[in-house]
């Protein structure tokens, strides 16, 4: 292993190459990387500070709304391209991180599609990420396996494992172990470069593309982006332009309103949009995050059935199937319990929220654990009958959704309760992404990137717009430093001193405190807790 700063072609490896990395960082790929940094990260930043400029727009009171620049995109006749045979039946998805034997367990469980995610459910350190290629390649090839040191258990690949899509990097998050010119790396040209190279020869002598979600877009302009990200790609490779297939997460408020164009930009590559419905409650939040009357009650009353999220399912149906897109649910943030009658009430609520998603018209929907694809599956195959998709529900007859549907308020309570569970879930899941892992379950339910921020955005808003809660009190930022030492003390003892002292719980504390009460809301928790990785 070398311990030095490595220069290959350009692209500077601020980080010990080990066994590892060498496989990754092969010479092709560290100069697919350089290119892609070179040709698109000047505009990648001009994208960045556009969102800022948008941001400034509706501090200042303004509220997203469609576009009039682009309304003959809404309102003329096209289709995107057709969507390949593997890629038609996506009813039941399960996401999971790319550690080794969380890939072979998704792949082998009874769905559709694994999405392998470098995004909500990864803590990006760098091992994780270079070792997360390694798996995926390995996936593909259909020679991964892995035996647990501790149980001596043995992981291999099923006869019929699951369709593999690759979640990278949203756009904000920058690769402090990659340099190209002095210059850090997108986290996401990382992701898309590697797995790309990696994958492109097996894909094809398997007959079919390589497959990506692309996370948090804001805008068309940045669908474009990653339009020609994927044309220069392919074109550089000498593959037929469709090669590569994208999904794209709607899940920030801006981008609802862009979604015909969005699929228009990407029109060669696309082949669904997903309601990434946690990180779409972050961006309400934070999108709106100055206009008094739209600050939201506690997370656990925002559901999919409020008002505002409905008719977000329900457009994203309607937008997509009018294209020739699929339209994909999103994630029910529940976990099989361990006692029989907890469980069958967590079945119960996973088969509610499947429900209203299939009755929208959508045509998958994700899952967290392997335990619940059966019971989502369940749902889907009722809906579905013998069609591998509801692309024919067109709900054309259904009242325009509206910019004031999408932005509507949303009614509920601020509860005590919910506050301080607000600050044990966050600063539980800071500290376990600060140590390395970007998805735990925390009582009960599964915590990611997404359903973090929103417990502490949550906070954030309530102090600024000096809320009460349901018993009272004004919520300030001396209330919530009192809440926080108290509720820190609560999760020292659920957890232990050991592990308090151990896995990082003062730093995210520390964290929690200074990003809960600054002035203005910090765009991603993720940002100042990438500082903190090693
Ligand atoms: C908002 C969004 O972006 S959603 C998308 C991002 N979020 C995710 O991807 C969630 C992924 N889910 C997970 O990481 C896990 O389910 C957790 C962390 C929530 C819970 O994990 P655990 O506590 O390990 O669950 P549990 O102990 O019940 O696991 C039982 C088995 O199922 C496996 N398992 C659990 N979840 C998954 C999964 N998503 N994929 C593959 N295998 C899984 C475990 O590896 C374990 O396998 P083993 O018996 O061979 O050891
Ligand atoms: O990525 C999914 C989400 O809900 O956020
Ligand atoms: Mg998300």
């Amino acid at each position: 292993m070398t311990n030095t700063t490595t220069q290959r072609q350009q692209l500077a490896i601020l980080a010990p190459i080990d066994s590892t990395a060498e496989q990754v960082f092969t010479e092709d790929a560290c100069a697919l990387i350089t290119e892609l940094t070179r040709e698109f990260r000047p505009r990648l930043q001009q994208l960045l500070a556009a969102r800022q400029q948008a941001q400034a727009r509706f501090d200042a009171g303004a509220l997203p709304d469609f576009l009039p620049e682009t309304k003959n995109i809404r309102n003329s006749d096209w289709q995107v391209a057709a969507i390949p045979a593997d890629l038609q039946d996506r009813r039941v998805e399960i996401t999971g991180p790319v550690d080794r034997k969380m890939v072979i367990n998704a792949l082998n469980a009874n769905v559709k599609v694994f999405m392998a995610d470098f995004e909500d459910a990864q803590s990006p350190t760098w091992q994780g990420v270079v070792e997360g290629q390694l798996n995926l390649r390995d996936a593909n090839l259909g020679t991964i396996s892995y035996t647990d040191p501790n149980s001596g258990k043995h992981y291999a690949l099923n006869d019929d494992p699951a369709l593999l899509i690759a979640r990278v990097r949203g756009l904000h998050l920058w690769e402090k172990h990659l340099e190209v010119d002095g210059e850090q790396v997108p986290g996401a040209l990382m992701d898309f470069a590697l797995y790309f190279i990696h994958n492109i020869a097996q894909r094809q002598k398997m007959g079919t593309g390589v497959y990506f979600y692309l996370p948090k877009l804001q805008s068309h302009q940045e669908a474009k982006w990653w339009d020609d990200v994927f044309r220069y790609t392919e074109q550089q490779f000498g593959v037929e332009v469709g090669t590569i297939r994208a999904t794209v997460l709607i899940e920030t408020l801006p981008a609802v309103f862009e979604m015909d164009e969005i699929l228009y930009s990407l029109r060669d590559h696309i082949v669904a949009l997903n309601c990434g419905r946690w990180d779409y409650i972050f961006s309400y939040i934070k999108t709106l995050k100055k206009h008094a009357d739209r600050v939201l009650p506690d997370r656990q009353v925002v559901t999919m059935d409020k008002p505002f999220l409905n008719a977000y399912s329900r457009l994203l149906v309607k937008t997509c199937h009018k294209r020739g897109a699929l339209a994909m649910g999103g994630m029910a943030a529940l976990i099989p319990a361990k006692d029989p009658e907890q469980n069958k009430a967590i079945l119960a609520k996973v088969t509610a929220d499947k429900e209203l998603e299939a009755k929208n018209g959508h045509d998958g929907t994700w899952v967290a654990h392997p335990g619940l694809a059966s019971t989502a599956g369940a749902v889907l195959d009722h809906y579905l009958g013998d069609k591998p998709n509801q692309l024919h529900v067109l709900r054309e007859q259904d009242a325009p959704v509206t910019a004031a549907d999408l932005l509507q308020a949303c009614d509920g309570e601020r509860t005590e309760t919910g506050m301080r569970t607000n600050i044990r879930v966050a600063l539980q899941y800071m500290a376990a992404w600060i140590s390395g892992k970007g998805c735990v379950p925390i009582y009960g339910l599964m915590e990611d990137a997404a359903t973090a921020e929103i417990s502490r955005a949550s906070i954030w808003q309530w102090i600024q717009h000096g809320k009460s809660l349901s018993n009272g009190q004004l919520v300030t930022k001396a209330l919530f430093a009192s809440m926080l030492d108290e509720e820190a003390e609560v999760v020292k003892t659920e957890v232990g001193a050991d592990v308090w002292a151990n896995q990082n719980f003062e730093r995210a504390k520390s964290l929690l405190l200074a990003i809960t009460t600054a002035d203005e809301l910090v765009d991603f928790l993720t940002l100042p807790a990438y500082d903190l990785l090693p």
